[in-house]
């Protein structure tokens, strides 16, 4: 049964990251008021969930395409006639896939704004995802600590979250790594749009804090990599087949729990571009 059109019910989930999002059909034509509300719970909850939804892969990129442009993957699976719809189907690798604490390609440049993802077949139990929001990770440091995290930068690198032996097309690999080399971002980043401050560094992508030397690199990375997945900054997402969670991938991470093989398990993926991040000192 398709979701109903009608005033917008927020459900909030837990208290640092989540919420449901109710009364609103994603397939259907959008007016800018629901639109606004949809942006302005996002940002408030850093992940929002609707349930029941129908959308076609094109409808699912119509939808996120209201939101800016539209990343394509340079490795990823996609769907024939939309390619900016990703394909994450464990069975097709038969290994699990993004089940570490990560944000979003922060590879490159303008690293997505949001991720918009909808179950499409789910295995019988397991395969929860998880997200953290990296404000209340960044709030729960130590001042000395944070003042020393506003000032560095950190590089962050394709190969750490795609590399060639798990990916397998050397030729198609080694052309993408070309085409995304190491970039480098605030380790704090300043919210685009509330002006908040929260980590940006993930275990997915960052691999050496610049100002450092390595062996301090190293050891902070994994400190602050561990605090950021600390069971209070999260939500944990049960699926059913039709939901769809909208993230803020500017200042949270995420997780897919990888407890359910040989079940197969299908999502579907649109991914907004963002903007360069900034730092507070940037
Ligand atoms: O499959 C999931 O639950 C999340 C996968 C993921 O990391 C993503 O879509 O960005
Ligand atoms: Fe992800």
């Amino acid at each position: 049964m398709a979701a109903v059109q009608g005033p917008i019910v927020i459900k909030q989930l837990a208290p640092a990251i989540g919420a449901i999002i109710e009364g609103v059909d994603l397939a259907k034509p959008m007016d800018q008021e629901t639109q606004d509300q949809i942006t302005e719970a996002l940002l408030t909850y850093k992940v929002i969930f609707f349930q029941k939804q129908d959308m076609t892969p094109q409808q699912h990129r119509d939808f996120a395409k209201r939101f800016g442009e539209l990343h394509i993957h340079p490795f990823y699976p996609n769907v024939d006639d939309a390619p900016e719809i990703i394909i994450l189907d464990t069975h097709a690798k038969n290994i699990p896939d993004n089940d570490n604490w990560h944000t979003d390609v922060t590879c490159i440049k303008t690293p997505p704004m949001g991720s918009i993802l909808m179950a499409r077949m789910l295995p019988p139990c397991g395969g929860d995802t998880s997200w953290s929001c990296n404000i209340t990770a960044y709030n729960a440091l130590s001042a000395p600590l944070q003042k020393l995290l506003d000032g560095l930068t950190a590089f962050h690198d394709f190969r750490k979250s795609f590399p060639v032996e798990r990916y397998g097309n050397e030729e198609k690999w080694a052309e993408a790594v070309k085409n995304t080399p190491p970039t480098v971002h605030p380790v704090v980043r300043v919210h685009p749009v509330t002006g908040k401050k929260g980590l940006f560094v993930n275990s997915g992508f960052t691999t050496r804090i610049v100002e450092l030397t390595k062996g301090e690199s190293d050891l902070l990375l994994e400190y602050l990599f561990a605090h950021s997945g600390r069971p209070e900054f999260t939500v944990r997402w049960r699926w059913s087949v039709g939901d769809v969670a909208f993230w803020d991938n500017r200042l949270t991470q995420h997780y897919a729990l990888a407890d359910y093989m040989p079940h197969r398990r299908i999502m579907n993926r649109a991914t907004v571009l963002g903007d360069v991040p900034k730092g507070p000192l940037s």
